[in-house]
């Protein structure tokens, strides 16, 4: 029979888990040694708990399956609560595999170290920011606990807590088993599907709108064959955006409401049918939409159920309401595709110029070194980073856009390309690279080599933009790019668009350790995009 801690780690592997991202402290001990001799997972371990997290969440963004997290109790647990609340929030399937103390531990009478207000403190606070937990003291029933725990993960596409008492991991227990997955009611699917291409049917402007659980679920494929095969143009959310890159034919752009494309824009909005899949219904995805939904057209799939109109179908999970609709259109002679509205071109061609850069040129640059190169897996930090991101083509991307917590990007590129084996770009500010940005330096040890593009406007400027009279946003400037040799990468500072397009090309012929570009930005000039974000809002804030 297998042990407690060989038969979670093959059960981790069984529910989609590739790797595992961690920091040891003596609650888990054990158990990271079980990790290490056998081989069942690769473990990366970073520098501080919110990486982890967030390593582990953008893993499992980009290779879909499980993301996890080992921690150990009370302080390192803590301090990947911030990193959970955002998978939580944005729909990523992190498992947080947690130490704890031992039952006679418990029973001592004592307060432990790395406790916190009783030893259940911890259990208390993941209950609030994961979909399922499980406490693993009991060997008769941990495999159960841990196939349950583990499904919930994979069909609600949120995060859940496994604990792990340190006095456990030896213990013997049987295999895990895989659950069958709870599918959608027969009729009930079939009623929905009818429902809904019955309205796109009667449509003559529809729409789909695609956001993070196309991609979590697998679906991009199905989505993009179903617009094909319906003439539906689609277009993400700015939390979606980088969906769908491999249909450019069907994607018309990302919605950002009176901030995006105003080609964009009319389109979602003059649509007389909109099918919401996947979507988040949430500020940065619809704070700046100029006109509310009119739900009697609308339809939204999301964390199993189905808005159709005023009235929702339970317990329906995407993927099968997708492959119901094409179920329901096989063989449909797609409409002629409507003549759309022209699209803003992403911006491309910059000068190699001696003058001061823009985030915007940033863009420029990445657009043009993507179209030399090819088009690299990206993270992003929140931070102009992101906004700047909307101007760079539609290529894959992984970013707090929702729940917006910095710190996300640099460890978020390590999980890529922990996961991916690619070489991601990431995108992250001075303010943000101060949190995280230290990371890089676990690139030596695991031979990965990410490009990371620093906006260096030594501010906090997003913040700036909102309330310019506040000195506090003023940053010193830090010189990453000095630090970046220490942290065993190449770094190199620019200030024109001359310097940055030649420090990109020798980034990209650099491999084996990590290039950082820091890139100087004046203080007061934003990208484009957050310009009108920042505009837009204020117009929303005068309209109410
Ligand atoms: C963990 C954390 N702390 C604080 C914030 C608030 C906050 C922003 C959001 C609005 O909440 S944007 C921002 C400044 C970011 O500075 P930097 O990384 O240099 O990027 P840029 O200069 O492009 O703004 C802060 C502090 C946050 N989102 N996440
Ligand atoms: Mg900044």
């Amino acid at each position: 029979m297998p042990t407690l801690a060989t038969a979670l780690l093959q059960g981790l592997k069984d529910h989609g888990a590739r790797e595992l991202f961690g920091i040891p402290g003596d609650f888990v001990l054990p158990f990271f040694k079980i990790i290490e001799e056998s081989g069942i997972l690769p473990v990366f371990t970073l520098s501080h708990e919110p990486a982890v997290g967030f390593a582990a969440d953008a893993a499992v963004r980009y290779r879909s399956g499980l993301g996890v997290a080992v921690v150990t109790y009370g302080a390192g647990a803590f301090n990947v609560v911030n990193a959970v609340a955002g998978a939580y929030a944005e729909r990523s399937p992190v498992v947080v595999v947690a130490g704890a103390p031992g039952a006679r531990e418990r029973a001592s009478g004592l307060l432990l170290h790395h406790q916190a207000r009783s030893v259940d403190t911890q259990f208390a606070v993941f209950r609030e920011i994961t979909c399922d937990q499980a406490v693993l003291d009991d060997p008769a029933t941990a495999p159960q606990e841990i196939a349950r725990v583990l499904r919930s993960a994979r069909e609600r596409s949120l995060p859940v807590y496994i604990e792990l008492p340190r006095d456990m991991v030896d213990a013997e227990v049987a295999p895990v088993p895989v659950l069958p997955p709870r599918n959608a009611e027969a009729d009930a699917l079939a009623e929905c599907a009818e429902e809904i291409v019955a309205m796109l049917g009667r449509a003559a402007s529809p729409v789909v709108v695609v956001d993070v659980e196309v991609r979590r679920y697998g679906t991009e494929p199905a989505v993009a064959t179903l617009a094909r095969r319906l003439g539906i143009p689609v277009v993400t959310t700015f939390m979606g955006r980088g969906l769908l890159q491999q249909a450019p034919d069907v994607l018309r752009g990302t919605y950002l409401g009176s901030a995006g494309d105003p080609a964009v824009t009319r389109l979602v909005e003059d649509a007389d049918a909109l099918l919401l899949l996947g979507v988040i219904l949430c500020d940065t995805n619809f704070a700046l939409s100029e006109k509310r939904f009119d739900w009697r057209h609308t339809v939204l799939a999301i964390d199993r159920s189905v808005r159709v109109g005023h009235h929702v179908y339970p317990d329906l999970p995407i993927e099968e309401l997708i492959a119901a609709l094409l179920a329901r259109t096989e063989g449909d002679a797609a409409p002629k595709p409507r003549a759309l509205p022209p699209f803003e071109a992403y911006p491309r061609g910059l000068a190699a110029e001696d003058r001061a850069l823009t985030p915007t040129d940033i863009a420029t640059a990445l657009n043009d070194l993507f179209d030399r190169h090819g088009a690299m897996p990206m993270a992003s930090d929140i931070g102009d980073c992101l906004f700047t991101a909307m101007e760079i083509d539609n290529t894959a991307l992984a970013a707090p856009g929702y729940y917006a917590g910095m710190g996300f990007g640099v460890p978020a590129g390590i999980g890529v390309a922990a996961a991916t084996g690619q070489r991601p770009l990431i995108l992250v500010g001075d303010g943000a690279f101060q949190m995280t940005g230290w990371e890089l330096g676990n690139c030596r040890r695991y031979g990965l080599d990410p490009i990371v593009v620093v906006f260096n406007n030594a501010s906090w400027e997003m913040l700036r933009v909102f309330q310019p009279e506040s000195k506090f946003n003023d940053l010193s400037d830090w010189n990453f790019a000095g630090a970046a040799p220490a942290l065993g990468g190449h770094g190199e500072r620019v200030t024109t668009p001359k310097e940055l397009v030649a420090a990109l090309e020798a980034a990209v012929a650099r491999r084996g350790v990590f290039s950082l570009v820091e890139v100087m930005l004046p203080r007061g000039v934003t990208s484009r995009t957050l310009g009108r974000f920042v505009s837009g809002l204020k117009s929303a804030r005068d309209r109410q």
